[in-house]
């Protein structure tokens, strides 16, 4: 029965966290993405312009899937696409032997220009994974049978390293009890659904919940517009800002913390992790940590939230589950 453990590293403002993964012979950084299925990364096979400064995966040491192709496009509007192979992966000590490598043949300039990282490995089910014409399992469910528990848990940090487990919960990693509260798999996230919110001004319209997705491929937290818009009329100087498309807020404000109520227990997100970055370099004015789920169709539990709690993705019983715990 396998575990494993891998660390975390936030990148710049913590707008993701990279972890270290060897496929084939070659150790890259990816972006785990509970909020999609796709292990994809740079490769020989990328074009140099696009690649350059990237760590590259090289597909001789892996299989084809002969006609195998795949094409992905983020809720940022983000994209790549590629081909396939089968080829050894190892996260943490934890071994999937032949597993869905989607070598990039084309990605956008988003992923071009993030240097750190080499590609992003997917943790949400693999009903959404876009390989056709067979869709490949997540590196997750390709290991679940052997891991110890059909688990993975994340910790993630403000500003420091923090960590994904495989195949076990860390009882070091968060204090108190866990609250466990049901995952609708439907649109193939890790789906449930808050209880309501509170803090900031007029109290974020508490009492109105909603449902979420936990997405730690997302940096921020997206909430119903009458939640984001109530929080920050509490806070001075903050204003929806429509070039900048979201809300700004003084980068020398200390907003209010935040509260959110998931399965009857209340997990509070620290003012400091909403007062999140500078517009640019230099900038007085800070971008929120909190913004509008508009035209989203839920909200999204980014890593604004995910680092305030201990995170359990269990899909270890008859249908899979969340836990979230305090840090
Ligand atoms: C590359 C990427 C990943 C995600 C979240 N799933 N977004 C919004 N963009």
């Amino acid at each position: 029965c396998q575990t494993g453990e891998v660390a975390a590293d936030p990148q710049l403002y913590d707008q993701s966290y990279l972890s270290p993964v060897t496929i084939g012979n070659s150790e890259l950084m990816l972006d785990f993405d509970t909020g999609s299925a796709d292990l994809w990364c740079f490769s020989t096979e990328s074009p140099a312009v696009q690649s350059a400064g990237h760590g590259l995966y090289n597909p001789s040491t892996g299989t084809e899937l002969d006609g195998a192709f795949w094409d992905i496009t983020y809720g940022d509007q983000s994209a790549a696409s590629g081909n396939v192979f089968a080829d050894k992966v190892v996260v943490g000590g934890v071994t999937a032997t032949k597993q869905a490598i989607e070598a990039a043949t084309s990605v956008s300039y988003e992923f071009t220009e993030d240097v750190a990282s080499d590609g992003l490995l997917g943790l949400a089910f693999s009903s959404i994974n876009t390989i056709l014409p067979q869709p490949q399992t997540t590196f997750f469910d390709t290991v679940r049978n052997t891991l110890a528990k059909a688990v993975f848990t994340v910790d993630l940090k403000k500003g420091a390293a923090g960590s994904y487990t495989f195949g076990y919960i860390d009882s070091s990693k968060y204090s108190g009890a866990i609250t466990y509260v049901p995952v609708n798999t439907a649109n193939g996230f890790w789906q449930f659904t808050a209880d309501g919110y509170s803090g900031g001004g007029n109290n974020a319209s508490t009492g109105r919940g909603g449902v979420a997705i936990a997405d730690t491929g997302t940096s921020l937290l997206y909430l119903p517009a009458s939640v984001a818009k109530g929080y920050y009329s509490g806070v001075q100087g903050a204003s929806f800002d429509f070039r900048q498309g979201g809300y700004t807020l003084p980068c020398s404000a200390t907003p209010p913390d935040f509260n959110v109520a998931i399965g009857g227990k209340t997990f509070t997100v620290p003012g400091s992790y909403i007062n999140y970055a500078p517009l640019r370099a230099g900038s007085s004015t800070c971008f929120g940590g909190i913004q509008a789920d508009s035209g989203i169709g839920f909200s999204i539990f980014g890593d604004v939230f995910l680092k305030a709690v201990y995170a359990i993705f269990d899909d270890s019983g008859s249908s899979p589950k969340l836990g979230f715990a305090a840090q």
